[in-house]
This record gives C-alpha cells, structure tokens and sequence, in this order.
C-alpha cells in the first residue's frame, strides 16, 4: 500500500504555510514498511493532518490517495474496509471505551479482524505494565496508562501503516521506549509503514525519512 499526498492543505490555513512546511502543499509518497517522522510543533496541523489521513475529516485543499484511489471518492464502506485491513491508529484523544474494562476494550478491537490470539492481549499488557489493569474500568486507569491501552489496542488488527498522533504523551522514556519495540515489533511481523507524528523529534523511533510539517 501507498498513501499519497498531493498539494495537501487545510481548508482553514493560509496559502503561506505551503511554503514553511515540508508536508502542506508538497507532493509526498509514503511506502508500506517506511518509518516517517513528522516534527509537528503545536499548531502545526499535526492532529489535522492525522484525520485527514485516516479520513475522519474533509476540510483539505488537494488530495490523498490510498493506493491510486482518492479518499475525496471515497464512501463509508471504503473507508471501513482500509482502516479494518490496512490502516491503525492512535488518536492523540484514545477514544477508549470509558466504561468497558482494559481487556473488554483490547478484545472488542481484536475480535474484529483478529491478527492476534487472546493470549497476545495479556502478554502486550504485561510487557507495556498494564497487566494488572485489565479487569479495570478504562476511564479509571490514569491517561498514561489509557495511553497504553490505545497502543496496544491499534496493534491487535492487520495493517499496513500505523499512524501515531503523539502517543507518547503522558509516557515516561521507559515506558515510551518500551511501547516502541513493541509497536516497532508489530510493523515489522506486518512488513507495515508507520507515520510518527509528535511534537519533537523523539530518538528512540528509527525513521527513515524525517518532515517538519
Ligand atoms: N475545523 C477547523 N476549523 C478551523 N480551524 C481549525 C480546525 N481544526 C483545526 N483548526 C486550527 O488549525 C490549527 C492546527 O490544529 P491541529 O489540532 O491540527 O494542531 P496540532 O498540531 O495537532 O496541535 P496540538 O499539538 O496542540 O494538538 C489550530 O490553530 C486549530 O485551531
């Protein structure tokens, strides 16, 4: 799979940012199993630009295009077959479920399109220092440990490209770090392309292309 970007720019931004932006009105392809890192300072349009990509939100100038297709044709369905088999997320916002458990939430996403056993939700927990959260209403859980949870839930489905709107917010370096082998781990089984975008550069995401947006 393919994400294109062409001339991209939001509706609400001025013509000037085409021209102080690396990603905003530029002509970018971004490859399956490529790491890219957008260095988004706030205000940038980094949750914008994450939307648009996951098409939840319209109001662009230009286009995008999954494969050769673009998303401005897109209907529902279309949407809902490329975000069940080819496109994850962690919304900077979570969007957990607040009163199903850690484990109702992981397994609600996993049954879906299962890429994972049962057993791998237990296992991702345990390794990101969640285990003990899973019988845990989320909207208990602290947001770091929420964090965690959206993380590992956007890894139990298939996908091509994993998009990152700063999931590493209310992370320490350990718990980041460990968050990012494992995401790093999933990409790989995948062969998938994952699309960083935070507010700084972050050292411990192996990026092979690298945009300031
Ligand atoms: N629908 C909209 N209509 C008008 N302006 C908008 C709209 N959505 C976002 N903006 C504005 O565009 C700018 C970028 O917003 P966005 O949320 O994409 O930034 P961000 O880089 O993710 O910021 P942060 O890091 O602070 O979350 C902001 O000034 C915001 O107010």
């Amino acid at each position: 799979m393919t994400i294109t970007l062409q001339d991209v720019l939001p509706s609400y931004f001025e013509e000037s940012r085409r021209h102080q932006s690396e990603v905003w009105g530029k002509q970018l392809v971004f490859n399956k199993g490529e790491y890219i890192k957008i260095v988004a300072p706030s205000g940038s349009g980094k949750s914008s630009l994450t939307h648009f990509l996951y098409g939840m939100r319209h109001e662009y100038n230009g286009n995008l295009l999954y494969d050769k297709a673009n998303l401005h044709s897109f209907t529902v369905e279309d949407f809902a077959r490329y975000r069940k088999d080819h496109i994850s997320i962690v919304f900077q916002d979570l969007r957990l479920f607040p009163e199903q458990t850690v484990r109702e939430n992981l397994e609600l996403k996993r049954q879906l399109n299962p890429f994972h056993p049962p057993e791998k939700i237990t296992e991702m927990a345990e390794r990101l220092g969640i285990g003990n959260k899973l019988s845990t209403k989320s909207r208990i859980c602290s947001y770091g440990e929420q964090q965690r949870v959206a993380i590992i839930r956007s890894l139990l489905q298939p996908f091509d490209f994993l998009l990152l709107d700063e999931p590493f917010s209310h992370l320490d370096d350990n718990n980041s770090k460990k968050a990012m082998e494992l995401m790093l781990e999933e990409a790989k089984a995948r062969n998938a392309g994952i699309l960083f975008a935070d507010l700084e550069r972050v050292d411990f995401f192996p990026w092979t292309r690298l945009y300031h947006l």
